[in-house]
């Protein structure tokens, strides 16, 4: 049992509050205001506060300073209907002990409660951040998804856990690991993105651990590895399933023992960085196919965020749209869009999900010419990618192709002639694809290509094969 002080302005959620605690066998006192609040505090000296963050005249974030004067040990659970990262990161850096994120449920707040009980607050955390609106860093969400996420990244923030951000393509991944090395003590070290996929495999041991001169053919000098340089901030292992097995253990060993062997040396280096590992592939069907280590992926996981699709909180598309579009045309009056743009909007899938839509809005954005952006000029959707559309499935269909036409062709004409008949049979697919997304405007496609216009048309004329590869 405990005195547990509510500060909160709605009447039913106070009253409902009430009788769940006091039937808890809690000491209960409420407040319809942060100024009240603070008469409470000092009058009932509370063991816990809970308190909401948006009230009337003195808002809850700065009524955190004023009650800690009152109860400097009461934790104190925040709860609030819609706020943003911001203010989720705020919350924890002033040391509140949890965030609620309305409508929660009895069960979540008698957890978050009874641990509150149990436990003294945070204290010693580092100064408030200061985050501008306008900056193309700001995470934005609104959906209860996004609200619960917002949560989680600012609890983790202040620690130095690993956290794996998993979640598809464009799901915002990235924006939230820099948030989380933004909110973190680390902010003022480096945040050092690593992209797994696009380092060479044969390179990618010494990219990542370093290596000595002379540890293998063409190392002249040595190396300090990208763990090494990333100091005291943080480093995010992007497309963590890119990783190849065999460096994997030494990846689980720098993770847990925090030290890291430079190729061609023996002894271990102390590191300190933080990690952040992101995929959009499925862990599970990684190690169920060989392709990962389950140790790395528990060591990992134990703080995971799963970042959802957009098709899946489209209370953020609207918001999220309006965002890119002041990005875009930086005030220009007559962009905005249209109700009939956003119902569209609304009612894509948006396989590309974020990054779909920001791309969708900055193409409409200039397609319009500064009026406001109708659904004409919107791009086509993106399709959907296949799960087993990947580049081993295009290495099999090609070595298929090759085999087939290597055992038929006629070796003496058309041997020489295999790159051109790929080619045969790949461009007609990439062109008409390209068309489609380019509504049939030529140049544009061209552009997009990356070729001339006239070579487009040419290489359109020319008899070349429809078959695609099978
Ligand atoms: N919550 C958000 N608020 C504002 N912009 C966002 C948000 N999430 C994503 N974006 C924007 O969407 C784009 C894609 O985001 P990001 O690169 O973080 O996705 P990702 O999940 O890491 O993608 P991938 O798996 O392909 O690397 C970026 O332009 C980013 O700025």
């Amino acid at each position: 049992m405990a005195t547990i002080l509510v500060i909160d302005d709605e009447t039913r959620h106070c009253k409902s509050l009430r009788k769940f605690l006091a039937h808890a066998g809690h000491e209960v006192h409420v407040a319809g205001s942060a100024e009240r609040g603070l008469e409470l505090a000092e009058e009932v000296l509370p063991e816990v506060v809970l308190l909401d963050i948006r009230l009337p005249r003195m808002d809850g974030l700065t009524a955190i300073g004023r009650l800690r004067e009152h109860a400097p040990e009461a934790p104190i659970i925040i709860m609030t209907a819609f706020g943003t990262l911001d203010t989720a990161a705020a919350a924890v850096e002033k040391g509140v002990f949890d965030y609620l994120v309305k409508p929660f449920s009895l069960e979540e707040l008698k957890t978050v409660l009874n641990r509150a009980i149990d436990t003294s607050r945070i204290a010693d955390l580092p100064p408030e951040p200061t985050v501008n609106e306008d900056c193309p860093n700001v995470v934005i969400g609104k959906s209860p998804l996004m609200q619960r996420i917002f949560n989680r990244v600012a609890l983790v923030a202040a620690s130095h856990v690993p956290v794996l951000l998993t979640g598809e393509s464009g799901t915002g991944k990235e924006v939230l690991a820099r948030a989380i090395h933004r909110y973190s003590p680390r902010r003022d070290k480096q945040f050092l993105p690593v992209f797994l996929a696009a380092l060479s495999p044969s390179l990618i041991e010494s990219e990542l651990f370093g290596h000595n001169r002379g540890a293998y053919t063409g190392a002249e000098s040595d190396r300090v590895g990208l763990l090494e340089q990333a100091g005291e901030g943080t480093v995010l292992l992007d497309e963590l399933g890119d990783i190849p097995l065999s460096l994997q253990v030494k990846l689980l060993r720098a993770i847990e023992e925090r030290e890291v062997t430079r190729v061609g040396e023996h002894q271990p280096r102390r590191m300190r960085a933080r990690f952040i590992a992101a995929t959009n592939k499925s862990l599970p069907d990684l190690i169920a196919q060989g392709r990962f280590r389950e140790d790395l992926y528990y060591r990992l996981s134990v703080y995971h965020i799963e970042v959802p699709p957009l098709r899946e909180r489209t209370e953020d598309i609207p918001i999220l749209a309006e965002h890119f579009l002041r990005q875009t045309v930086n005030g220009k009056p007559g962009s905005v869009l249209l109700p009939s743009t956003i119902e569209e909007m609304l009612s894509r899938p948006w396989y590309g999900n974020i990054r779909e839509l920001r791309n969708a809005v900055e193409h409409a954005a200039i397609a319009s010419r500064g009026a406001p952006i109708a659904v004409d000029h919107l791009p086509q959707p993106v399709l959907p990618t296949s799960e087993e559309e990947t580049e081993s499935d295009w290495a099999t269909k090609v070595n298929r192709w090759l085999d087939d036409q290597i055992a038929s062709i006629n070796p003496l004409v058309d041997r020489n002639q295999l790159h051109e008949m790929l080619l045969g049979e790949i461009e007609p697919i990439l062109f008409r694809r390209t068309l489609h997304h380019c509504r049939n405007n030529h140049s544009a496609a061209a552009r997009v290509l990356g070729i001339d216009p006239k070579t487009l048309r040419t290489r359109l004329a020319t008899k070349l094969t429809q078959r695609p590869v099978s």
